[in-house]
């Protein structure tokens, strides 16, 4: 039996993150895997005024409490010369939000907010808990890993010192899916004709532009096919058509942003989407047919998120600039129909997936709060 440190007052988490959807989602699955462990635990969260958090986190049940953005600028510029600034008055936020909850752990899962918490934490002697996502290891997790004996990896090839391989946590309602059996409801909730196969388009919580223009091209082919596509376009990047209305067709829908991912796994015979970690871990968990199409801009963590599931045979690749109406049409088109190849992609993906990492991440909480 193991006891905390200060048993006398209930166990303050305090997690931080932010951004996109894909840093929030292992957030609230770590933190629920917390409470179910410990339900006396109190929680809060830390993000940013101008990221998604703002509205997924309060529609999850958490309090979130935001400090000032410090961007990383990468070349030299004026926001350069004011990082150190703008750094320690984060921190200072950072330091006031750590005292006034008298965290006993701090967990980060990157995003701009990390780094002045984990400079924080140092200074107060908080002991710090790193998820890092992505296959290439982002800036914050990286300066944040110098000074935390708990970091783990969502990929088993992430370079960060003293990692744990514990895979991508992901919501209970995605990690504990049936495909087949949720396959007929998802569709019909979805707007979907559960007879005919389904193409589901994302590009990432933000959405991608190139890749809304091929599909846009390519909605002829697809309907001719007897394709229905379900498009999820990005917040505020709906796709229209030559007089400036939602682009319509027979078989396609749009809609910005789903919130239950779930019901989309269920539904796609193929998922097409961008390579985030949140989406090549949930594809790879839940075991969704996926084509992958890397953004191209970046440090190039996308295409390496995407390589593990490529290589064993669960996903396929292609180039941003490769994907044209063309290509869709003639290897998408055939691929939706072909039952067998999609079966063993699904078994390959699920064989490779890790459906419980928000537990291992609870547990590592939990160690770095008994320590
Ligand atoms: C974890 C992470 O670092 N992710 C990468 C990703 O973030 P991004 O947030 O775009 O994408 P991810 O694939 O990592 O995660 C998306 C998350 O959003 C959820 N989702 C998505 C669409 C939707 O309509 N509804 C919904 O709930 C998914 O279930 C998933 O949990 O793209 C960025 C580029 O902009 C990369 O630099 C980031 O490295």
């Amino acid at each position: 039996m193991t006891f905390d440190s200060n048993a006398s007052k209930p166990l303050s988490v305090v997690l931080a993150g932010g951004g996109t959807a894909g840093h929030i989602s292992p957030l609230l699955a770590i933190a629920d895997a917390i409470k179910d462990k410990r339900p006396d635990a109190a929680i809060l969260t830390v993000g940013t005024p101008s990221g998604m958090e703002t509205r997924l986190i309060p529609a999850a049940g958490y309090e979130l409490a935001t400090i000032d953005r410090v961007p990383f600028p990468r070349r030299p510029s004026v926001d350069l010369l004011k990082l150190p600034g703008r750094l320690s008055g984060a921190v200072r936020q950072a330091r006031r939000i750590l005292e006034e909850a008298q965290a006993d752990v701090l967990v980060g899962v990157g995003g701009y907010v990390c780094t002045p918490m984990y400079l924080a934490a140092r200074k107060l002697g908080i002991p710090i808990v790193i998820h890092e996502a992505n296959m290439k290891a982002g800036l914050a997790n990286r300066v944040g890993a110098r000074f935390s004996n708990y970091v783990a990896v969502a990929f088993a090839g992430t370079r960060l010192r003293g990692a744990r391989h514990v895979g991508m946590p992901m919501r209970r309602a995605i990690s504990g899916l049936d495909r087949a059996k949720a396959a007929p409801a998802a569709k019909s909730l979805l707007g979907l004709d559960p007879e005919r196969p389904a193409l589901i388009v994302t590009g990432g919580s933000s959405g991608a532009l190139s890749i809304n223009r091929s599909i846009a091209a390519a909605l002829p082919a697809l309907a001719a096919a007897g394709v229905q596509t379900l498009h999820i376009t990005g917040n505020g990047k709906s796709v229209l058509n030559d007089d400036g209305e939602l682009l319509a067709a027979d078989g396609y829908r749009q809609v910005e942003y789903v919130d239950g991912m779930e019901s989309v796994y269920a539904a796609a015979d193929v998922l097409l989407a961008r390579a985030g970690a949140g989406t090549v871990s949930e594809a790879a968990a839940v075991g969704v047919p996926a084509v992958f199409v890397p953004l191209p801009i970046g440090n190039g963590e996308q295409a390496l998120n995407a390589a593990p599931l490529v290589n064993a045979g669960g996903a396929l690749l292609v180039d941003d600039k490769d994907l044209s109406p063309e290509w869709l049409e003639s290897e998408l088109i055939p691929l939706l129909s072909d039952h067998g190849r999609l079966r063993e992609m699904a078994r390959k993906s699920e064989a490779l997936g890790i459906r419980n990492a928000d537990q291992r991440m609870a547990d590592l909480v939990l160690e770095a709060v008994n320590a």
